[in-house]
């Protein structure tokens, strides 16, 4: 490109990052005087809650004062993290203020305007918009648009512009380190250079380089089912992140970060792409793994893990196998449905409400409430109506207890702090005398001694669900492909782990959809967006609770078949045949993307080929190092073959990560090699991911990447049919840079002898690196 052009261009660098410098001058001394202002509040509110509260009249007016200030310090906080996020944005921008131009011309219009593109946008003082943030409406032309006739979307309709010339930056520290103009999507040279760096702790946002498909996720505002099949390096991940940047801009009057809900296959993911909605000014969305959902909705049991489910799974009996299957169809949650619906007041398990080792509500008592409401009433309302009809009851208590000696004698050794908190709420003239102020301070001591006897209502503690969910079962199992001995063994096996306070993940879902679709609770109406990465990994029933948990959300699902664990591969097809039925709505929108992006050309080239349907993946042209397969003949050469390997990765890569099939398998690894060298192993309950060499379960390592990835043991014995393709794609598909295999004995069938002919793997017996 023209040396000039280059001039004029860094020229303009240099002004935007100028008048950046001022307005982030400006806006620290903003922020400073906010944050001076919000310490004077906070001292004064704090001298006036020493005040004496001995008169009644002061004693109010001060309760009332107090919450007035609340509010101010609340209001003067949010002012000031709202000054710190734009602070944030504009020291960003400085560093690097824009990597995109495009110029247009409107239509009956022939001076072509230039705009200018980057992750934020920056008005001067005239107003002008010096740069766009990447998510306005007009920048779609960027991603999108080939240069000639374009249209963009704005809040309007369809706008229509014309596509003179569209321009890419890399800007470092405000240095123009490369530039070109392309026609492309974004042009191929930028994409190889983000590509080529090494791994690093956090994932990096894409915006600058996002390809045509990946902004047609981003930039979906339409579908209320989003279903998106990516192959492994893809962009999914990448892709929900800015989608979720995106939506917040696009419906900033009317989404906040935590009405966004995204389910993460595990915490080292969750602690990795935690830096990308920051780095363009966001919040990040709430992120909870499934366990960790499910967890927090049965307290009191320990769920197992999808971890720990892997690790027992190759001890499962076909029997288990099979009801298993049936647990997770959608038929089952269907049935359920039916089964709550016909429910009468004598199937219900209903049980005490304890208070002090004695029954305060007996389950009779319970039932009889229940069955006073109409038959033709909704299981669920009933269950609304009775918990209110105990409620009411249990006011009518509180109303005789009030009266107690011991109640009065805590009134009158109570200190004037305790009362105040009491009193909280309250303002001058509520109350006519000072009696009916004891009243209702007596009224809300009573209330707290039985708040346990609250909450078991409120919480639905007068039904005892896992009996329910067997009775369900053992009206279920007559109509299902396993024999109801094979049933009945696993429900002893339910009941058994119940007395021992654990659940297994198939039985979780189905659990808390029919004791919170049978009661009418465990509803989320605020959250919007639902996101899920690695949809593979989850059951269709599982997906169906999640509908009833989150029902007024738009969900996005991300996932691809290949890459499912322990199990065979499902095409995309199939998985999205059972999506299908099982959510009918009303727009539901399915893209594929088939481009690999992560890992070299050669990684990816023979990743797939050991895919059924790999012949679909099309990998991005990166140069990098044939694949490498070590094969040893026992365990003792192995090992000395991996120190080899690991030492060697370690001098060119920041991290090396030997991915084995499960613990047992990593602890062994682990063992062998710590002595050599330095070694981390990771475990489920790990949530950073450190540089240097790792030795992690595959499972643990879903969603994440590596610059070097050593696949432990590939041996028939270790992965022995069509069952561990997935398990070994996800492996293998895991490497940015460079991949080694090492097996002991023969190699797996799932690396066919045609793959090891067609020369797109080096193979070595006995490997030196002197
Ligand atoms: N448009 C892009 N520009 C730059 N980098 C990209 C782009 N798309 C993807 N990448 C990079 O490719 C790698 C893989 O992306 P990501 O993890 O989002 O893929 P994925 O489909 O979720 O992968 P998997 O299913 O294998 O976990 C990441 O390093 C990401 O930064």
């Amino acid at each position: 490109m023209d040396i000039n052009e280059k001039k004029i261009e860094q020229q303009r660098v240099d002004e935007v990052v100028s008048k950046l410098a001022d307005k982030i001058d400006d806006t620290q001394a903003e922020y400073d005087r906010a944050h001076d202002e919000t310490k004077r509040v906070q001292q004064s509110y704090s001298s006036n809650t020493s005040v004496n509260y001995f008169e009644v009249d002061d004693r109010i007016e001060t309760s009332a004062e107090l919450q007035q200030q609340r509010g101010l310090v609340s209001r003067l906080t949010e002012n000031e993290s709202i000054l710190e996020t734009q602070l944030e944005t504009y020291k960003q921008l400085k560093k690097s203020p824009y990597f995109g131009r495009i110029d247009i011309t409107e239509p009956g219009d022939d001076d072509a305007e230039k705009l200018y593109i980057g992750t934020a946008s920056f008005q001067d003082k005239s107003g002008e918009f010096l740069v766009y943030d990447w998510r306005a409406p007009i920048s779609s032309i960027y991603y999108n648009g080939t240069l000639g006739d374009v249209e963009y979307e704005t809040p309007m309709g369809m706008q229509k512009a014309n596509l003179k010339k569209k321009r890419q930056f890399q800007i470092n520290d405000g240095e123009i380190r490369n530039m070109f103009d392309t026609n492309e999507t974004v042009g191929d040279e930028l994409l190889q250079s983000a590509l080529g760096n090494q791994n690093d702790e956090y994932m990096q946002n894409i915006v600058a380089t996002i390809q045509h498909e990946q902004n047609d996720i981003i930039r979906d505002t339409k579908s209320d089912l989003l279903v998106v099949q990516g192959v492994a390096g893809s962009g999914k991940t990448s892709a929900i992140l800015q989608r979720i940047a995106f939506l917040l801009y696009h419906s900033r009057d009317t989404l906040e970060a935590d009405q966004i809900i995204l389910f993460s296959p595990n915490r080292l993911f969750s602690h990795y792409i935690s830096e990308v909605l920051p780095s363009l000014g966001e919040r990040n969305m709430r992120q909870v793994t499934f366990a960790e959902f499910i967890s927090n909705r049965l307290k009191g049991l320990r769920v197992q893990s999808l971890f720990e489910r892997y690790e027992v799974d190759d001890t499962r009996s076909d029997a288990e196998l099979k009801v298993r299957q049936e647990k997770e169809a959608g038929n089952f949650m269907d049935a359920i449905t039916s089964y709550c619906d016909q429910l009468t007041p004598e199937q219900i398990e209903f049980s005490n409400i304890g208070f002090n080792g004695e029954a305060f509500f007996t389950k009779s008592e319970i039932r009889k409430v229940f069955a006073s409401f109409p038959a033709a009433l909704k299981t669920a309302d009933k269950f609304t109506k009775t918990k209110n009809a105990l409620i009411k009851q249990l006011r009518r208590r509180i109303d005789d207890e009030t009266s107690a000696d011991w109640v009065n004698d805590e009134i009158d050794e109570m200190s004037n702090e305790r009362y105040h908190d009491l009193l909280e709420g309250k303002k001058l003239g509520d109350f006519q005398d000072e009696s009916a102020e004891r009243f209702y301070i007596a009224r809300q001591i009573v209330t707290n001694r039985l708040q346990s006897v609250y909450d078991a209502i409120f919480n639905n503690n007068f039904v005892d669900p896992y009996l329910q969910y067997r009775d369900f079962i053992s009206q279920y199992s007559a109509f299902t492909s396993a024999t109801e001995s094979e049933w009945a063994e696993q429900i002893k096996e339910f009941m058994n782990r119940i007395e021992l306070h654990r659940i297994d993940l198939d039985d979780a879902a189905p659990l808390l959809y029919l004791r919170d679709y049978m009661c009418g609770g465990g509803q989320n109406n605020t959250m919007k967006y639902l996101f899920i990465d690695e949809m593979q990994d989850y059951s269709i029933a599982q997906l169906k609770y999640l509908k009833y948990a989150f029902p007024q959300t738009k969900w996005t699902l991300l996932g691809d078949s290949e890459q499912a664990l322990f199990k065979e591969v499902e095409t995309p097809k199939q998985l999205l045949d059972r999506l299908n039925s099982s959510f009918k709505t009303r727009h539901s929108r399915l893209i594929s993307l088939l481009k690999s992006y992560r890992s070299t050309y050669p990684i990816t080239t023979f990743a797939k080929s050991i895919l059924p349907n790999g012949d679909d993946i099309e990998a991005f042209q990166r140069d990098g190092e044939l694949p490498e397969l070590v094969i040893t003949d026992n365990l003792n050469e192995s090992f000395d073959q991996l120190v080899k390997v690991v030492t060697k990765q370690q001098q060119e890569f920041g991290t090396v990560a030997i991915l084995v099939k499960n613990v047992e398998e990593a602890n062994q690894v682990y063992e062998k090699l710590h002595s050599h060298v330095d070694t981390t192993l990771l475990k489920d309950a790990d949530r950073t991911l450190p540089k240097g060499v790792l030795v992690i379960p595959i499972y643990l390592a879903k969603g994440l990447e590596f610059d070097s990835v050593i696949a432990w043991d590939v041996s028939e014995k270790n992965y022995p049919n069509d069952n561990y393709t997935g398990t070994l794609y996800t492996i293998f598909t895991r490497a940015m840079h460079s991949l080694t295999m090492i097996s002991v004995g023969k190699v797996t069938p799932i690396i066919t002898q045609e793959t090891l002919q067609t020369n797109q793997i080096k193979i070595d017996h006995t490997i030196s690196y002197d």
